[in-house]
C-alpha cells in the first residue's frame, strides 16, 4: 500500500485528490496538510473532498505529514511546492508538483532540489492534454514557418497565474519543434499601435471568468485555412486521477525531475 500525503487539502484541487485516492486500489490517504492559519486545519480532511470524515485530520505540520508518508502529492503555489521539496529531499520521499506559474529560476532550484529524490512536476495531469503536447510538435513541423502561432487558454476567476502552465508549456512544446526559443518569442501583450505581427512570435492570450475549469486553444494560421487544437476539461477530476496516477508511478522511480510524458509513457 503506497501512503500518500496531500498538500494544499483544503483547496480546490486537494479536495478532488483526496476523493481520487479514496477510490483508488493500492494507495492511502496518509496525511492532509494546509497553511498555517487556514479555517480548515484540524478538520477531518474527508470533508473537502465530500466524503465525510475519514480520520485524516488537516494539519498544518509539514515535516510530521511527510515522515509519515512513502509520496507527498502537492497543489498549492511556487514558492510553497519549492518548500515541499525541499522538505522531501530531507526525508527522502518522492514527491508529485502540480502547482504552476514557476519561474524559469524556481524550475532550476526545483530540478536542483530533486537530485536525490524522484519528483514529477507536470502543469497538466490530465490524459488529454498530454497526448496535445506530444502531437503539438508534429503538427508545428508539418505546418512549419507558413502557420503563426497563437495560444488562448480561459480559466475560473480565481485562479492567480497567467498564463497557464499549460498554456506556457505548448509554447515550450511548439518553439522547441521550430527551433526557437519560447522566452524570446512569445508575446503576451497587444496594444495600442504596436505594429505587425512578427513570423517568429507566438501570441499567448489569457481568458479569466466564473469557474471555467481549464481551456487551451493552439491556433496553426496560415493564407487561407486555419488548424486549432483544442482541449477543453469538464472537471478536475481528470488532474486528480492523474496526479494519483503520478504517485503510483513516482514511488519507484528514480531520482531526478520527471513529468506526465513519463509516467503516461508518451516519450
Ligand atoms: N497540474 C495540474 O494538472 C493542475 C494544476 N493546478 C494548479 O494547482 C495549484 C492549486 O490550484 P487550486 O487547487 O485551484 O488552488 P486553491 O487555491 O483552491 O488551493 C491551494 C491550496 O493550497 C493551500 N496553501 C497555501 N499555502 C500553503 C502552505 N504554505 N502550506 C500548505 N498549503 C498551502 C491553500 O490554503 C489552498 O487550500 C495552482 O497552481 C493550479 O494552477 C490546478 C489544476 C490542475
Ligand atoms: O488553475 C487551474 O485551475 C488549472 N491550472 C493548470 C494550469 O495552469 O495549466 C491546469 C488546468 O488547466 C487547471
Amino acid at each position: 500500500m503506497i501512503k500518500i500525503a496531500v498538500c494544499g487539502a483544503a483547496g480546490r484541487m486537494g479536495g478532488r485528490i483526496i476523493a481520487a485516492i479514496n477510490e483508488t486500489e493500492g494507495v492511502e490517504l496518509s496525511g492532509a496538510l494546509d497553511r498555517p492559519g487556514h479555517p480548515m486545519v484540524g478538520q477531518d480532511a474527508g470533508y473537502n473532498a465530500g466524503l465525510g470524515a475519514i480520520g485524516v485530520p488537516i494539519s498544518d505540520d509539514l515535516n510530521a505529514v511527510v515522515a509519515g508518508c512513502d509520496v507527498l502529492i502537492d497543489f498549492t503555489t511556487p514558492k510553497v511546492s519549492l518548500k515541499n521539496l525541499e522538505v522531501c529531499a530531507l526525508h527522502k520521499k518522492a514527491i508529485v508538483i502540480g502547482s504552476t506559474g514557476f519561474t524559469p529560476e524556481e524550475r532550476a532550484l526545483a530540478a536542483e532540489l530533486a537530485r536525490e529524490i524522484p519528483a514529477v512536476i507536470a502543469p497538466n495531469m490530465s490524459v488529454g492534454v498530454n497526448v496535445c503536447f506530444k502531437v503539438l510538435a508534429d503538427v508545428a513541423k508539418i505546418l512549419g514557418e507558413d502557420f503563426d502561432v497563437e495560444i488562448v487558454e480561459a480559466h475560473h476567476k480565481m485562479k492567480k497565474d497567467s498564463p497557464s502552465g499549460t498554456a506556457v508549456r505548448m509554447g515550450e512544446v511548439v518553439a522547441n519543434a521550430l527551433g526557437r526559443d519560447y522566452n524570446k518569442v512569445a508575446n503576451f501583450h497587444r496594444e495600442g499601435i504596436c505594429g505587425e505581427r512578427t513570423h517568429e512570435e507566438i501570441g499567448m492570450q489569457t481568458i479569466r471568468g466564473g469557474d471555467i475549469v481549464g481551456e487551451h486553444t493552439v491556433y496553426f494560421i496560415g493564407m487561407g485555412e486555419r488548424v486549432e487544437l483544442t482541449h477543453r476539461a469538464h472537471t478536475r477530476d481528470m488532474f486528480s486521477r492523474g496526479s494519483v496516477r503520478a504517485a503510483k508511478w513516482v514511488a519507484t522511480a528514480k531520482p531526478g525531475v520527471w513529468d506526465m510524458q513519463d509516467v503516461l509513457g508518451l516519450r
